[in-house]
C-alpha cells in the first residue's frame, strides 16, 4: 500500500465515529520504514538493552533474542498498528430480517499495556443490533484482535472496537465490554493477581437501560453500568 493511501486510510478511521482520543498516538512518519527496516532497527535496540543489563549476547540461548523480539513486535504484538493489516469486515444484507441483538461473547484478547509494555489478557464481548446489514461472525473477533495488537490502554481499545463495527454496520447500535487482566498490575508494581479491569462502550440503543441489561445478561455480568 502506498503511503498516501495509508495516511488516507488513517484519516478515514479518524473521521468517522472514532474521536481523536480513540486513536493511538502515531507519528506522521509511522509507515515510512518497511517492516524489514523496523525489525533491523529494533533488533539493534533490543541488543543494546540486553547488553546494558550485562547479558552476554554470545550465549547460545540469548543470541537470537534481539531478532526474535524485533520480529515479535513488528509481526505479532504490534502488528495492528499498520492499517494494511486491518481486517476486511465482510458485511451481508440481513435478508432474513433478524431484528434482535447479536452477541459475540468471550472473544480472547491479547494486548499490550502501553505504559509498561506488559500483556493485557482477557475477554471481549461485542454486540450489535442490525439495521439491515450483518457482519461475518469471525470479523468481530478479527477486529478485536487487530486493535488489540497495539500498545494500548483498555479504554481506547474498547472504543476503537465499537467505532469500527459502527462504521462497518452503518449503525450506532453497537456495544463492547472487555474484562481483562493487566500484567503490569498483576505481576509487578502492586502485584494484585486477583484484580481485573472492566471497560465498556455502549452506542446508540445500547444506552437504553433494558437493552444494556439484555446484553449484560447474555454475557452473565452482574456489574451495574
Ligand atoms: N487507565 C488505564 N491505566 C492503565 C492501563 N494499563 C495500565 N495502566 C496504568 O497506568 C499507570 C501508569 O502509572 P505510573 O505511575 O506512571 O507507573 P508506575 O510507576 O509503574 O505505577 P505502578 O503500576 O503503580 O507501579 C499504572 O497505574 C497502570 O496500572 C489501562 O489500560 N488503562
Ligand atoms: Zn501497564
Amino acid at each position: 500500500m502506498k503511503i498516501d493511501n495509508i495516511l488516507e486510510n488513517i484519516e478515514e478511521i479518524g473521521d468517522n465515529h472514532v474521536s481523536s482520543s480513540a486513536e493511538n498516538p502515531l507519528r506522521k512518519d509511522a509507515f515510512e520504514k518497511t517492516d524489514e527496516e523496523k525489525i533491523a532497527i529494533i533488533q539493534q535496540d533490543v541488543h543494546n538493552i540486553l547488553k546494558t543489563l550485562g547479558l552476554d549476547l554470545e550465549d547460545d540461548s540469548l543470541k537470537g533474542t534481539p531478532l526474535r523480539v524485533a520480529k515479535m513486535f513488528v509481526n505479532e504484538s504490534f502488528a495492528g498498528l499498520h492499517p494494511k493489516r486491518k481486517p476486511k469486515a465482510s458485511v451481508f444484507q440481513n435478508n432474513y430480517k433478524y431484528g434482535e441483538m447479536l452477541v459475540e461473547k468471550n472473544i480472547t484478547v491479547y494486548s499490550t499495556c502501553e505504559h509498561h509494555l506488559l500483556p493485557i489478557v482477557g475477554r471481549a464481548h461485542v454486540a450489535y443490533i442490525s439495521n439491515g446489514t450483518v457482519v461475518g461472525l469471525s470479523k468481530m473477533n478479527r477486529i478485536v484482535d487487530y486493535y488489540a495488537k497495539r500498545p494500548q490502554v483498555q479504554e481506547r481499545l474498547t472504543m476503537q472496537i465499537v467505532a469500527e463495527l459502527q462504521k462497518a454496520l452503518g449503525t450506532d447500535d453497537v456495544a463492547c465490554v472487555i474484562d481483562a487482566k493487566h500484567l503490569c498490575v498483576n505481576s509487578r508494581g502492586i502485584r494484585d493477581i486477583e484484580s481485573s479491569t472492566v471497560t465498556s462502550e455502549f452506542g446508540g440503543k445500547f444506552k437504553d437501560k433494558n437493552i444494556k441489561r439484555e446484553f449484560l445478561d447474555y454475557i452473565n455480568m452482574d456489574t451495574e453500568f
